[in-house]
């Protein structure tokens, strides 16, 4: 059995966070588990304004150490961190367990939410994080932020950021466009520090795309663990987020969930992607 393990911030409507990526590695036939990093509320009185409590640093660890004992992941993601001091429980585990595939998705930037969540993070994630990635998934304004370069409005700008973000220790980086990049596709850019290779679907016209970041990252994480290399693994978890969009549905005024289990459905070859 392969395992998985994400360490992220719980989001209690089960659209994203860990609950999403606990879905997506069961529905792509992996064992799941969870070290939890804080906890999300939003709040259907202040126009669904995001609150973030932090689980303290040291249970992160005493998390981690638990999942650990019973031998390594075979592939691991990061999702919403704490702060600085979580962002360094994680670094400092990762060097003392050595574990093989690891996902970053540097969540700074939530749909649903105005501004920037956790720029502070950006800074440790960097230093910290991003030279022990096998592959880092940042949104369009994640890549911006991690990049220094600010907006990126065109798949030129999204080349340079992936250059850049590649040069602080990332082996492989995905930005994903996703409906943030205008066009008829969504597209999104993955580089393995030779070749980039645009991976492309058409574009959703839907507000129900609650947690389609993190799942990316999670099938992403669940396809390593299962023995695909890089490329594929972006490629099945273009596809399974894709179908996932397409199959959503509202949750409230504020918020449309994804449907994790959609693409068990499908015949399961990776598409146009090139
Ligand atoms: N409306 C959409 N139509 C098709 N694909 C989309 C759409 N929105 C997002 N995606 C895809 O979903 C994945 C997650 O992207 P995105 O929503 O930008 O991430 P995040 O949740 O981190 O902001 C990417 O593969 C992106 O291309
Ligand atoms: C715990 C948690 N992690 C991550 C995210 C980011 O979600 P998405 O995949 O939509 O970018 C959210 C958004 O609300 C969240 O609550």
């Amino acid at each position: 059995m392969k395992k998985t393990l994400t360490i992220a911030g719980s989001d209690s409507t089960g659209g994203a966070g860990l609950q999403a990526d606990l879905k997506t590695f069961q529905e792509l036939n992996t064992f799941g588990m969870s070290a939890i990093t804080s906890i999300v509320t939003m709040a259907i009185d202040n126009n669904w304004s995001h609150d973030i409590e932090t689980i303290s640093p040291e249970t992160v660890r005493r998390q981690l150490k638990t999942i650990f004992a019973g031998g390594n992941p075979d592939a691991l993601k990061t999702g919403m961190l704490g702060d600085i001091r979580t962002i360094t429980v994680v670094r400092e585990m990762i060097d003392h367990y050595h574990p093989k595939n690891i996902v970053i998705d540097p969540v700074l930037a939530c749909k649903g939410t105005a501004g920037i969540l956790l720029s502070e993070n950006a800074d440790s994630i960097r230093k910290l994080l991003l030279p022990v990635a096998d592959i880092t998934t940042p949104n369009l304004v994640e890549a911006g932020i991690l990049s220094g370069m600010g907006d990126l409005k065109t798949t030129d700008d999204m080349k340079n950021a992936a250059k850049i973000i590649h040069n602080y220790g990332a082996k492989n980086v995905v930005i994903k466009g996703g409906r943030r990049l205008d066009g008829a596709q969504s597209i999104d850019l993955f580089y393995d520090g030779k070749n980039f290779h645009k991976l492309t679907k058409p574009m959703i016209h839907t507000d129900n795309n609650h947690g389609a970041g993190c799942t990316f990252a999670a099938a992403i994480t669940a396809s390593l663990a299962n023995g695909e290399c890089l490329l594929n693994a972006v490629k099945i978890a273009k596809t399974f987020v894709h179908e996932a969009i397409s199959q959503g549905a509202p949750f409230n005024n504020y918020l449309g969930h994804i449907w994790h289990g959609a693409y068990r459905n499908m015949t399961h070859e990776t598409g146009e992607n090139t």
